[in-house]
This record gives structure tokens, sequence and C-alpha cells, in this order.
């Protein structure tokens, strides 16, 4: 059997048996009834997906996935391919956003090449970075599509690896880099959602409103030169994808395999993890959506998966895994929430009257 297919058959649910006794613990902590909201309901999911009642999340780490895309040549970013390989190098030197974000949660930041136009050997041969490059970025996929279907089964089986190299951690999150990818995550967004180009396009690295009008057009092209079946994850990937968004979703899987929680991070992330649950519905039980992004399309790929408000709505549109680092905090207090707090009867606090 393949890996991608071995790796979704140890993919189980979360434990209802661990949930229904967090619940039973959240429901007797000395406050008001569910006085610490959202943080109660994380710990259940905490609980369930960890199978445990006191998780511990001290090993972080978040995983930066960097590929380009063809379809730069029809002018949909701001700036320059040349920005994917140096931003990866800034990671390296970290003086990235990640870097610093990471940093203030004790987070480590892994960064995979996984189909970077640009020669990146010296940085893995040195360690610095993990090398699964699948290719040289992808084909411009208003033209046709982005790879073929072998090589987005490669992309998701080296996110897998990636998870597997990483079963030792205790919390994941996903990250991105690749100048050009809001528009493949929009395309996926419109195809897995549904919804019309205009509701899930968005300004990207921020552009003008006539680059905006162009970025639109070249996103109804996209959409009518590849009409992937949306029940078909890989079909979707190949067709409209990139080799980080693939990275990403088997990242996804792989995490979900070894009960690992995993925040997931902006729009092109979210894109990763949209193609993760099509191929593996149960993939949603180990996913926390980390925040809002500014970006509009990420609401409504939120919504499908189970998620119609992340943890942070910070006005976020950065990706790198910035909003996954953040939300590691959040984590961290919803687990001191389960773990810390004394109940009523361990405080010798009365409870309510009625
Ligand atoms: C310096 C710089 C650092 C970034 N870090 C993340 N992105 C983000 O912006 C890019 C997507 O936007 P678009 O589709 O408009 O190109 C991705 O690289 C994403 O990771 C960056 C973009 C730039 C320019
Ligand atoms: O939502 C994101 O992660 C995002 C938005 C714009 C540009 N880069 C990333």
């Amino acid at each position: 059997m393949k890996l991608l297919e071995k790796t979704c058959r140890d993919i189980f649910p979360q434990d209802s048996e661990m949930r229904a006794a967090a619940k039973a613990r959240l429901d007797q902590l000395a406050l008001p009834h569910w006085a610490l909201g959202d943080l109660m309901d994380l710990a259940i999911e905490l609980a369930g997906m960890t199978r445990s009642m006191s998780p511990s999340f001290k090993r972080k780490a978040v995983v930066t996935m960097a590929g380009d895309h063809g379809v730069v040549a029809e002018g949909v970013s701001k700036f320059p391919q040349e920005v994917t390989p140096q931003m990866v190098a800034n990671f390296v030197n970290g003086g990235a956003g990640i870097n610093a974000l990471a940093r203030q949660v004790g987070a480590e930041v892994l960064v995979v090449d996984m189909g970077v136009n640009s020669d990146l050997s010296a940085l893995s041969a040195a360690g610095k970075i993990i090398d699964k490059k699948v290719g040289p970025g992808t084909n411009n996929i208003a033209r046709g599509p982005a790879m073929s279907i072998a090589a987005a089964r490669r992309a998701v089986e080296a996110g897998i690896e990636v998870a597997q190299s990483l079963r030792e951690y205790d919390l994941l999150g996903t990250g991105d880099m690749g100048i050009g990818n809001t528009t493949p995550s929009s395309a996926i967004a419109a195809v897995l959602t549904g919804r019309p180009v205009e509701e899930v396009t968005g300004r990207g690295t921020g552009l003008n409103d006539e680059q905006y009008r162009r970025k639109i057009n070249v996103l109804e092209q996209i959409l009518q030169v590849n009409r992937p079946d949306p029940s078909n994850g890989l079909e979707v990937l190949a067709a409209i994808g990139g080799f980080e968004i693939g990275g990403i979703a088997g990242l996804i899987i792989g995490a979900a395999a070894q009960r690992q929680p995993v925040l997931v991070d902006g729009l092109i992330s979210t894109a990763g993890a949209l193609i993760a649950y099509r191929i593996e519905p149960f993939v949603r039980d180990y996913i926390i959506c980390a925040h809002r992004s500014v970006e509009p399309g990420h609401k409504y790929m939120q919504e499908m998966l189970g998620w119609p408000r992340p943890l942070l709505d910070l006005n976020l549109r950065l990706g790198e895994g910035t909003g996954a680092a953040l939300a590691m905090n959040i984590v961290e207090a919803a687990r001191a929430v389960l773990v810390d707090i004394a109940t009523f009867a361990e405080a010798a606090v009365a409870q309510a009257d009625k």
C-alpha cells in the first residue's frame, strides 16, 4: 500500500471518552459555568485529539513549506518570484515574521523546500532546510494543470514524511512561502466551496485596484482551463494547486495519523487543509483553525472545516505560519484551563444556589 493510503488508514476520530471526561471536569471548575468560553471548548478538543486529560505542549514546531508558482507570469502578485528564495534565507537567518512569533511562543521553525524555483541545495546540505523539492515551481495554471497527478501525490507524501520526522513534537503549526500562492489558494477555495471567484479572491501582498481586477480575470481563466473533480483532492491539487500546498496537506494528514493537534494558518495553509480534508475527512478532528486572514475566501474555507470562528482575528495577511505560531499561546492557555484550575470541590468553593 502507498504511503498516503497507509497513513489515512491510521487516522481515527477524536477519543469520545476523553472528550466526555474533559467536559465533566471543566463543568466542575470553580468559576461561573463555562466562563472561560472558547478556551474550554478548545480544551475538550485537545483532550480528544491527544487522548489525554493532561496534555503537554512542550515541543512545538511551525513547518513553513516553500514553493513557486508558474502563474506569476500572469502578473498576479505585487512581488517578483526571487522573493521566495530570499525569504527562505531570511527564515534560516531568523529574521522573518515567523521567526519572531515562533520564538515568542517557544516553537521551532522548520523550513521545507517543496518546489522553490531556485537551487537551495547549499542550505539543505548544511541542514538548514529540509529538501523535499518536487520540481522547480508549478506550471502556469492559467494555461493548464499545475502538475501531474504523480507530482501531486509526491508533494502530499513528502508532507507526510515531514510529519513522521516530527513524531516527537506535541503541537504543530503549518506555514507557507511562495510568491503568487494566494492565486492557487483562491482557485482551490472557489472549486471546493463552490463560491464565485470575486468572493474568494483578495489582494494578496497588496495589489492595487487594477491589479486586483486582473487577478480576478486570471482566476476566472484558471477555472475555465482546469476543471478538476471537486471530490478528488489529489486531482484538485494537481490541476490548480502548488507544491507547498500539497506539502501542507500531507503534513496535516501525517499529524492526524499521529494524533498531533495541528494549527492551520492563513489562506494558503487552509487551502492545504481543504485538500487534506477532501482526501481524508477525519483529518478535521485534528485541525485547529488558528486565525481569520484578511483574504475574503478564508472565512468560507474555515466554515467547511467546522471552524466558523477561528481562535484569533487580528487582520493578519502574511502567512509563513505567523497566525499558527500566535495561536500556540491560546492552545497553551486552553491546556492550563484543563490542567491547572481547581474544581469547586478541590478549592472548597460553594456552588451556585440553583
Ligand atoms: C517579503 C514577503 C514576505 C512574505 N512572507 C509571506 N508572504 C506571503 O505572500 C505571498 C502570497 O501573496 P501573493 O499571492 O500576493 O504573492 C506568499 O509568499 C505568502 O507566504 C510574503 C510576501 C512577501 C512579499
Ligand atoms: O492569509 C494568508 O496567510 C496570506 C494572505 C496574503 C498573503 N500571504 C498570506
